[in-house]
């Protein structure tokens, strides 16, 4: 079944959870996507899982069209969103309103995400006037990763909390269709979840919010420069692709691979003409 933002409307309405994971390329995008997962997110992450940045900052345009390109290719049945990365919407509204149209038309998605409460709001109002749906972000939002002077967890103290509620409203109000709730206390996360009417997808925001989303290597286990506590790894494939890479080296330096089931054969009659 074809996910839309209706589906996400209504998974809230009916209390079901909804489901989403990161998504950089056409391969794994496909796999995920039959898996039956609602969303599927381009992050802006790729710049760290995929790029080897040390944070998301230098994230570009280009980089997020490239990608969402790949994965709109792979998803068949997920909403696929794609993230607008740092300096791509925080400028003005018309850059935003630019920016998240070349995402929808370059690169199809479906939908944008950006990060921000009350100060990204007059953004969020025009990109939803263009008809292009915006799924918020907020807590520890990864942009502002030198305000928050690292990757720390948000809205642990009473006024932050405070702010963070009506962060989220006023996200709400402004048209977002869903918001993502990272890195903040579960129990603010599901008072959040309580007062909005609009979806929350949580990701270290404890198991209260609307859905669940996680960067897929992380998940897997195959994403070792660090392991955010809220990770759970369902898998260990780094130690897995280690050792298969491992096992490669040594059969093509033993002679055992290739083996002749993977070469190809001629004919003895030619072969004969060519000695
Ligand atoms: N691989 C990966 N997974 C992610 O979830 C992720 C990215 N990359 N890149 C973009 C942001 C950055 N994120 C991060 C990165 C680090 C922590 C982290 O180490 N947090 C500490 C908590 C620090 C505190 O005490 O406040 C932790 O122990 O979980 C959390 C989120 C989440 N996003
Ligand atoms: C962690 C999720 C929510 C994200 O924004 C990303 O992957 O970029
Ligand atoms: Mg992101």
């Amino acid at each position: 079944m074809k996910n839309t933002v209706i589906t996400f409307k209504e998974a809230k309405e009916r209390s079901k959870k909804l489901t989403m994971l990161t998504s950089y390329d056409y391969s794994t995008a496909k796999l995920i996507d039959n898996a039956g997962i609602n969303g599927i997110l381009v992050g802006d992450s790729l710049g760290m899982v995929c790029l080897g940045y040390e944070d998301t900052l230098s994230v570009t345009m280009e980089d997020m069209i490239h990608h969402t390109k790949a994965v709109s290719r792979g998803a068949k049945n997920s909403l696929i969103v794609a993230d607008m990365p740092f300096m791509s919407y925080q400028t003005s509204v018309y850059d935003a309103v630019v920016n998240a149209g070349r995402l929808i038309k370059e690169g199809r998605a479906q939908v944008v995400k950006l990060e921000g409460g009350a100060e990204v709001c007059d953004k969020i109002e025009s990109i939803v006037k263009a008809s292009i749906p915006v799924m918020g972000h907020l807590g520890l939002t990864p942009q502002s990763v030198n305000e928050f002077g690292g990757f720390k967890v948000q809205g642990r103290d009473e006024e932050a909390a405070k702010k963070l509620i009506e962060d989220a409203l006023a996200v709400e109000k402004s048209g977002a269709f869903a918001v993502v709730l990272e890195g903040i206390p579960s129990k603010v996360a599901a008072l959040v979840t309580e007062k909005l009417s609009i979806p929350t997808i949580g990701i270290g925001a404890g198991a209260d919010c609307d859905g669940q989303i996680l960067v897929y290597q992380d998940m897997l286990g195959m994403f070792s420069d660090f392991t955010p506590k809220f990770v759970k790894k369902y898998e260990n494939l780094g130690e897995r692709m280690n050792a298969a890479f491992k096992n490669y080296i040594d059969e093509v330096g033993n002679g055992i691979f290739p083996s002749e089931e993977h070469g190809f054969r001629v004919e003895e009659a030619v072969l004969a003409k060519l000695y």
